[in-house]
């Protein structure tokens, strides 16, 4: 009799919820896991789940905690709560970072936060890295480091722990990471007040939660029902506060796909809902299995693949839509045709049906690219500003400056890409240029600096002769000049290894600025090709929820649906990575979250999906897709 009021309330509201939905919706006695396959209704059962025990279990609304993964989640949680129940006051929707920070506050300890978190931070790190190597790092590995940072904090362990962790995932650990986190720590300390960050209000809350009695009484007698949306991406500090919070009643409700786990690289932990039963001994697991979205024959495919997983709950999606046509796989003989293809699909549709997906943000650069040359509105998900100021850009960029001027005066240019003239350009050099006349030919005063060595002063030869050709070069020979006339791939080899950086995905930013300078014929056009194509992409964003094409990675498009998929450059080596692959050889584990990104990215299909590939190397997945 209990459910009487929630179901005539979602009946107004025309939600008809099915057998496996409403069952999860009334299990509120006990904690439940709610496994939920792609498209089945996870949210609407959740906020259906809220209307009864609103409705019909007596709770208040401010008994009842909603932990979302993202701002955007809670907001449309919110919305749509409002919508299923207009007569409702809302529940508390919350981050898990908003939850982690009211503890914090709770405790009237004086802290700081990181203000404006990504850039005051970087800021930090940029100063201790400089402090430590006397040089300032690249974004790139700034970013690195950030999440070398992040990783160790979501997920609990010290460097030590980190280090073989990382080996068995497939993380890079850029040079410098492990002292720069040190130096961080310290410095944070250090601060008047304490300084936290994003990730330190996670193990903050955390410690809070396990020493303060007070402040964990005062949150566990508030929040009476736990509910956790995408559970699957909550990292192990984040399973650690909620298991604290739900310690005293065990109202707790996880809704997951464990299949749909991709944020492991952000701390995201997986296994820790394999333990939710042992976490939770009176805990009960339960499914969703009825896909709304997509046709049978996407459904099919999608079963046959996500069973590669090594370690998953066994669950089999089911659909009643109609059958449609099977998946295609579109072997390509280059890129240029991959994109020939793509063109003609999204032209045969209504743009807003279709989204191309890929693996690296660097693709969009290409995608958009093509678009903006036929005239296509396109909305770009992440914009991926990166690629413009990325260090490979900028030292292109200022190779092809230096064929229009090479004296002196402009030795800063020559500072900029020293890391990549190692060994010919020392520090003590720039001083020296520094006081010569500004006027004099550059190449000829590096040359003639006291103590050049003959491979040095061939170098400068070479460069005296090279660097004024480029100019009459269309932009695409000129670049291939500075690569291989002038050593630049090399020297970049070098200093990526050296860095220990991501060698695919700079070598990917590498191929797209010279797929660009294909289509330019003079250095001009080219640079103002670039910018024009950075100024579309940045106002794309007012493209969104209009008739334009959706371009998005696979980890962003979670969530979304399209009538048709496109997904691109499903090539060895994005999907997987080589570095995936490499850690497979000794986990067998390592290769399940490129799965698990793969089927989210294939499963967004409401009813045609295309996956391309150049024949060259095609990814090793594409023989699980049937
Ligand atoms: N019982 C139902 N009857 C009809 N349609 C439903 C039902 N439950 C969900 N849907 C529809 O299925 C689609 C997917 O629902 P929802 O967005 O809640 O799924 P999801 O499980 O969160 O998806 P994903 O995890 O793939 O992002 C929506 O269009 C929703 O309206």
């Amino acid at each position: 009799m209990r459910k009487i009021r929630f179901l005539q309330a979602l009946q107004q509201a025309k939600v008809t919820l099915n057998e496996q939905q409403l069952t999860a919706c009334l299990h509120v006695d006990q904690p439940l896991l709610l496994l939920a396959a792609p498209g089945t209704g996870k949210t609407t059962t959740t906020i259906a789940k809220i209307g009864y025990l609103l409705h019909d279990c007596a709770y208040q609304p401010h008994e009842i905690l909603a932990v979302t993964f993202s701002r955007a989640a809670a907001q449309d949680m919110r919305q749509r709560f409002m919508h299923f129940f207009p007569q409702l006051p809302p529940v508390t929707f919350l981050t898990i970072h908003a939850l982690a920070l009211q503890i914090i506050r709770a405790t009237q300890m004086p802290f700081q936060l990181i203000d404006g978190e990504f850039s005051e931070k970087r800021r930090i790190f940029r100063q201790l890295y400089r402090a430590k190597y006397q040089e300032y790092p690249s974004e790139e590995v700034v970013e690195s480091i950030e999440s070398y940072c992040g990783l160790i904090k979501n997920l609990h362990v010290t460097p030590t722990q980190f280090t073989t962790i990382a080996k068995e995932r497939g993380f890079d650990i850029v040079k410098g990471a492990e002292e720069v986190y040190e130096a961080y720590e310290t410095y944070k300390q250090n601060h008047q007040p304490q300084l936290i960050d994003y990730d330190d209000m996670l193990t903050e809350a955390l410690r809070i939660l396990e020493t303060d009695a007070h402040v964990r009484q005062d949150f566990t007698t508030r929040f009476r029902f736990i509910l956790v949306d995408e559970a699957q991406d909550t990292s192990v500090v984040q399973h650690a506060i909620i298991e604290w919070l739900a310690e005293p009643h065990q109202k707790i409700y996880m809704v997951a796909d464990d299949d749909q786990s991709i944020y492991q690289f952000r701390g995201s932990d997986v296994t820790q809902l394999f333990d939710f039963t042992k976490r939770y001994p009176t805990g009960k697991t339960l499914t969703l299995t009825q896909n709304y979205r997509s046709t049978q024959q996407i459904v099919k495919t999608a079963n046959q693949f996500i069973p590669h997983v090594s370690k998953r709950f066994a669950k089999k999606m089911t659909t009643m839509n109609e059958e449609g046509v099977p998946p295609r796989i579109v072997l390509c003989q280059s890129h240029h045709e991959q994109m020939t293809f793509i063109l003609h699909l999204i032209k045969a549709q209504p743009y807003a049906n279709t989204a191309v997906l890929y693996r690296n943000n660097a693709s969009s650069i290409a995608v958009a690219h093509m678009l903006m040359e036929e005239n296509i509105p396109f909305y770009v998900k992440d914009v991926y500003g990166r690629f413009f100021t990325h260090f490979i850009m900028q030292d292109l960029r200022n190779y092809l400056r230096l064929a229009y001027g090479s004296q002196v005066k402009h030795y800063r240019i020559i500072d900029a890409i020293r890391p990549r003239f190692k060994g010919y350009v020392k520090k003590e050099h720039i001083a020296q240029l520094a006081e010569k006349d500004p006027q004099a030919n550059l190449w000829e005063t590096l040359r003639t600096l006291p103590q050049m060595q003959p491979y040095q002063i061939r170098f400068f030869e070479k460069c005296e002769k090279i660097f004024p050709t480029l100019q009459d070069k269309t932009p695409s020979d000129a670049i291939q000049a500075v690569l291989y006339e002038l050593d630049y791939y090399k020297q970049l080899e070098k200093y990526i290894n050296f860095m220990k950086m991501n060698e695919e995905a700079c070598l990917r930013i590498l191929s797209t600025i010279q797929l660009i300078a294909q289509s330019a014929k003079t250095l001009v056009a080219f640079f103002t090709r670039l910018d024009e194509l950075e100024q579309q992409i940045r106002q794309s964003k007012q493209q969104y929820g209009q008739e334009a094409v959706t371009l998005s990675t696979f980890h962003s498009s979670k969530g979304l649906e399209f009538d048709q998929v496109l997904l691109i450059d499903v090539q060895e080596g994005q999907v997987p990575t080589f570095h995936e692959v490499k850690a497979f050889e000794d986990n067998k584990a390592a290769l399940d979250e490129p799965l698990r990104l793969f089927y989210v990215a294939m499963t967004r299909a409401k009813t045609q999906l295309h996956i391309f590939a150049t024949k060259r190397q095609p990814s090793s997945f594409l023989a699980y897709v049937k």
